[in-house]
């Protein structure tokens, strides 16, 4: 418990490092909600990470934004900020639908960029920003979706638990308890690319992706939860999707940002606001395996793997990893003579190798995930944990297809696409 709270209060305020001469200088376009928690707090105890500016659309917004959290440089607009020489990265943490745009103005001013996820609002949008050749020049800057998950040890363990050619089933289940975020909210707002399928959805797609390590073969089925009168209309509430993979494993995802009920007595409490489930959880079954013994007796082995709170690890996570064991009798109908179960509960807050690897205990995901961005930067060899570009097209491919599914319209595409 002691451990927890201790963890909790380095997430949150985090030992301040020295900077480095060639600390990497970033700006923030637009005061966002999420840019303390993803690159401002993160910052603070990397030596080469300096958060030098931000713009927002009103600049008495950024000069408090940039008062409150330290910020030194208010700039009048975002394409001041983009073309400040001094700055060496750009944080995109605008609505989904502007991500293309900015993303692109950055690069091509220079700037390597961390964007945050979705990357942006369709394939199409993918394919041109993530192949464009400003990417494949020498020198070129780097562009990253910030799927901060993945860069935590604790996804990075979980992964090593199976073979993705063994898994049979796999269901995510994403829960956000209605009222977090008000319905007019970005999220639910399709002109700027919301939905919560590009939301918590697009977590439980990128989970799928690599639990299989391979792309769906179909999507099997798809259905949503349409916003309430008044709302808009092309925005999900929430998504419920199956798929089919190659080893002829499938995937059920459930992602509601509006969460309600999951009580006793469903009657009376269908309305409350959902915590049950508050933290995103993941379930992988593998084939059971069978091999042969001695007696003439069958063998069965069957293993599962929970991953409790696998978005936010860094806060708290379990995986709990049950095999069971059966011996089977085929000459007495298969009978089941006996069985066995066995639970083991695993954590990992750092990597669990011989410590070449950087990370520290009360490192967030988004702190890893920047130590990642900067080795790429500085062209060190790092974790070797990456989003790769064509990694992110065909998340959005995943995602037009699963909206084509529902019978909603794909994102719409920014103007700005080349
Ligand atoms: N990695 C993670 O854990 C998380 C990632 N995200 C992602 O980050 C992005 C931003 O999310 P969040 O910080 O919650 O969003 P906010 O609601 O804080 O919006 C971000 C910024 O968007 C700017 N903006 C520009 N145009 C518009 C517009 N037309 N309407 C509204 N805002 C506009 C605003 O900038 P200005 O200040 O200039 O007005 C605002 O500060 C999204 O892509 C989201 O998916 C969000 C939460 C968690
Ligand atoms: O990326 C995200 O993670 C946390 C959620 O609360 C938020 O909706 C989402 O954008």
């Amino acid at each position: 418990m002691l451990s927890f709270f201790r963890r909790l209060y380095k997430i949150f305020y985090p030992p301040v490092a020295p900077k480095s001469s060639d600390a990497l200088r970033f700006g923030i376009l637009g005061a966002a909600n999420i840019a303390p928690q993803a690159l401002i707090v993160p910052a603070k105890s990397h030596s080469e990470v300096i958060v030098a500016a931000v713009a927002a659309r009103d600049q008495k917004k950024a000069e408090a934004y940039a008062k409150k959290h330290g910020i030194p440089v208010v700039h009048k607009s975002y394409d001041d900020l983009i073309s400040d020489p001094s700055l060496d990265c750009i944080y995109v943490p605008l609505p989904n639908g502007l991500h293309y745009e900015w993303a692109l103005k950055a690069l091509k001013a220079g700037k390597h960029v961390l964007l945050e996820k979705p990357s942006v609002s369709n394939a199409a949008e993918a394919k041109s920003l993530f192949r464009h050749p400003i990417l494949s020049k020498p020198n070129a800057p780097v562009l990253l979706e910030a799927f901060h998950y993945r860069f935590h040890p604790a996804w990075q363990y979980f992964l090593t638990l199976f073979n993705p050619e063994d898994v049979q089933e796999v269901e995510v289940m994403n829960y956000l308890a209605a009222g977090i975020f008000p319905r007019d909210d970005i999220r639910f707002n399709y002109a700027l690319s919301g939905g919560t399928l590009m939301d918590f959805g697009a977590y439980a797609v990128s989970t799928i992706r690599q639990i299989f390590g391979a792309e769906p073969t179909s999507v099997k089925s798809a259905s949503f939860r349409p916003m309430p009168e008044g709302f808009d209309k092309n925005a999900d509430e929430a998504v419920y999707a199956s798929y089919e993979f190659p080893n002829g494993g499938t995937a059920k995802i459930t992602a509601d940002l509006q969460a309600r009920g999951g009580y006793w007595a469903p009657g009376m409490t269908k309305d409350w606001p959902r915590l049950a489930g508050a933290f995103p959880t993941l379930f992988v079954k593998l084939k059971p395996k069978e091999e042969s013994v001695d007696g003439g007796l069958v063998k069965v082995t069957a293993k599962s793997i929970v991953f409790h709170c696998y978005m936010g690890p860094h806060l708290y996570h379990r995986l709990d990893i049950a095999i069971t064991t059966e011996l089977k009798d085929p000459s007495k109908d298969g009978k089941v003579v006996k069985s066995e179960k066995k639970t083991e509960y695993k954590k990992a807050y750092k990597w669990q190798d011989n410590g070449e690897r950087k990370g520290e205990e009360w490192w967030a995901t988004y702190r890893y995930q920047l130590e990642e961005f900067v080795n790429r930067v500085k062209n060190r060899k790092g974790s070797g944990v990456w989003v790769d570009a064509e990694e992110s097209v065909r998340q959005m491919e995943m995602i037009d297809a699963t909206y084509e599914k529902m019978g909603l319209p794909i994102r719409p595409t920014s103007n700005a696409l080349e």
